[in-house]
């Protein structure tokens, strides 16, 4: 069977655009807004949402396989863990469910890691064009010595990471120092040189929602490629209300600027449904442009797994045992 969708753009594309930045506005930023209790209305709406068609599930599945950065972050990364994952990353879905659904060549959008995993993760995707992710800057907390945050990048660059997901610090926005957050984050921008360079907020720890959307327009004014949610060790991560609210800084920056940035939700995504729900999401407020990996990723850990069950749900009728266990 082959599962067809009318604007696929699968494959992940040439990571050929940046955003260039801008001064920062403080007017703009001034100005921004975020009512909460129309966020979480609108929030509410959108899970199970019409406009990821039933019908072509199984293309928007694969779609969001090859928006995903998988990703290994912990204490106890092995060499040969990351390994496992960059042979996942090149083969995500099993080849006969692949072959039945005709989406052979599906790969995921990156793998992201640790700094010190770069190198084992850039040789075990040798000749597969999958970019390796680098978390730097003090990945989750951001408070090591400034110095050395940008130190980081450079060295993670120098190891073959061609993109760079850094860490903001918090207290800028807690304190309103929004000229603080733009030096900080220019900087990071320029220590990524050709690298491709991602803005965790950190929304969990932000304090409000008006927050948020002051800190993503900052960002981009500071020439973040993507902005992305949350380090995933937030006791809050990626959530409906607070995509929302990004999503939109996005599309006003885009409006004002005519630049495209993308959009990374991380931290807590894990499953198929949910993923389906996010695709919704930026489909309706930023349009089809922004759905494919140049554009859109999910950081997760185990949301692949999920995906890939009910992909062979999808082609074989039914779960196979080990998922119908897990299922309980
Ligand atoms: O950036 C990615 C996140 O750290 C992944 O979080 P997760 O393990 O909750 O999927």
């Amino acid at each position: 069977m082959v599962v067809k969708d009318k604007d696929q753009t699968l494959l992940p594309q040439a990571l050929e655009q940046r955003n260039p930045g801008m001064a920062l506005d403080l007017d703009w930023v001034g100005a921004a807004q975020a009512n909460r209790s129309a966020i979480e209305r609108r929030a509410a709406t959108l899970p199970g949402r019409r406009s990821v068609k039933k019908e072509y599930q199984a293309a928007w599945l694969c779609r969001a396989v090859s928006c995903i950065d998988l990703t290994t972050l912990a204490g106890d990364d092995t060499a040969g863990r990351v390994r496992r994952l960059a042979a996942k990353a090149r083969q995500p879905v099993r080849a006969d469910i692949l072959d039945a659904l005709g989406m052979q060549g599906l790969t995921v959008g990156a793998v992201c890691v640790y700094h010190d995993m770069i190198a084992p993760a850039v040789a075990a995707l040798e000749g597969s064009n999958i970019p390796v992710a680098a978390v730097s800057t003090g990945f989750p907390a951001g408070l090591s010595p400034f110095h050395l945050r940008v130190q980081e990048i450079e060295e993670s660059v120098k190891a073959g990471a061609r993109e760079i997901d850094i860490v903001i610090s918090r207290r800028h926005v807690l304190t309103g120092d929004w000229q603080a957050l733009y030096d900080e984050m220019r900087e990071f921008r320029a220590a990524c040189g050709e690298a491709h360079v991602k803005a965790i907020l950190a929304t969990g720890e932000l304090g409000t929602l008006r927050n948020v959307a002051k800190a993503s327009l900052v960002c981009m004014m500071a020439g973040a490629d993507f902005i992305k949610t949350s380090t995933g060790k937030e006791s809050v991560n990626a959530t409906l209300p607070v995509s929302l609210v990004m999503i939109r800084a996005i599309r006003d920056y885009h409006t004002r600027t005519g630049v495209k940035v993308g959009y990374k939700p991380a931290g807590g995504i894990s499953k198929a449904k949910d993923a389906l729900t996010y695709l919704a999401l930026i489909k309706e407020e930023l349009g089809d442009a922004w759905l494919s990996p140049h554009l859109f990723r999910f950081g997760a850990s185990s949301l692949l797994g999920d995906i890939e069950r009910q992909l062979e749900h999808h082609v074989t009728g039914r779960y196979s045992a080990s998922y119908r266990h897990a299922a309980g």
